[in-house]
């Protein structure tokens, strides 16, 4: 097995430009498998991104390689390999929950039985049993979304993308999709998921790759791009909660003890916050915008 192999994707000079728009750059990108989340603002151009690495799309120039095969030469191969869940529930309106994984199931080569089989399996999973048999177009939002998935799930597909998966879900249908994606991670699927959410691509991803001008501006874990920006620090504030000084600290108990000590002395009755930035603070420092749907606080205000 090369090195290349192993990759989940492996990415070079790719950019895509519609008209005289260039929404991709020239991104490299080399990932483990695992899970990784693709943050980014309304129109960053994920879902360009996400469309070209699931075969959808011809990128205008560069390549792009998907568990070690091209998207575009070995098109067909790692379409058998891959799922792809859109920002809008793909499922015939006019079967019922049962007959599109069923349909699924047998365009994927798999037989009527096994097929029924996973495919109410998958229904209980995402608690959708009691709709089984009701056709889609009388399912709410949320049970179109989880149908969705649990179609793309029926091949058992290596590598999952999710193009903002939880856009307009409640939250309880958001938290289990997000329990769904782990259970995948645990049985060894890999996940890229786009999001606008930094909640969400914290919450789910080992790795954050931030897309902003059609360039990946920051890449890592969420400690990672938090310590980018500032890392953790030790905050006191007087009664009235105005912050009256900040220390840098590594976080771990022995330097909080040792920073402490030496404030202590000099002001023994302020507050004390530990405090890391918040991934809304990473975006902006990282982008020089803020995130979408989020409203910015004075602190980050400031920054900006
Ligand atoms: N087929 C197309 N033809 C022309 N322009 C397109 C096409 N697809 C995408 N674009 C443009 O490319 C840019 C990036 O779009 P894309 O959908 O990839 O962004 P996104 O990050 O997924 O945004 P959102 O979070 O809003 O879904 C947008 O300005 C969009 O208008």
């Amino acid at each position: 097995m090369t090195y290349a192999d192993k990759l989940l994707l492996e990415v070079s000079g790719l950019s895509m430009s519609f008209g005289a728009q260039r929404v991709l750059d020239g991104l490299d990108l080399r990932l483990p498998p695992g899970i990784h989340a693709l943050l980014g603002p309304n129109g960053a151009g994920k879902t360009t991104l996400v469309n070209i690495l699931s075969t959808l799309l011809r990128p205008t120039s560069g390549r792009a390689r998907v568990l070690g095969l091209d998207t575009q030469s070995d098109r067909r191969r790692l379409q058998r390999r891959i799922a792809l869940t859109g920002q809008y529930a793909a499922v015939d309106e006019g079967l019922s929950g049962a007959e599109n994984l069923l349909m699924m199931g047998q365009l994927f080569g798999l037989s009527r039985g096994v097929s029924l089989k996973r495919g109410d399996e998958l229904l209980g999973r995402f608690g959708l049993m009691p709709a089984r048999a009701a056709r889609v177009s009388t399912y709410s939002g949320g049970m179109r979304r989880k149908l969705d998935l649990a179609v793309s799930l029926i091949a058992e597909p290596e590598l999952i993308f999710l193009d903002e998966p939880t856009t307009g879900l409640d939250t309880r249908s958001r938290q289990a999709l997000w329990d769904e994606i782990h259970r995948l991670a645990g049985q060894g699927t890999s996940v890229f998921l786009t999001t606008q959410y930094l909640d969400e691509a914290e919450a789910l991803a080992e790795r954050i790759l931030v897309l902003d001008g059609g360039r990946i501006v920051a890449e890592g874990t969420a400690d990672v791009l938090k310590d980018r920006v500032g890392g953790t620090t030790i905050q006191l504030h007087d009664d009235s909660g105005r912050l009256v000084s900040e220390h840098p600290t590594d976080g771990t108990t022995a330097d909080v003890a040792r920073t402490l000590t030496g404030l202590a002395g000099r002001d023994p009755g302020l507050a004390v916050t530990v405090r890391k930035p918040s991934m809304d603070e990473v975006f902006l420092q990282l982008t020089g915008h803020v995130a979408a749907g989020h409203e910015p606080t004075e602190r980050e205000e400031a920054a900006a």
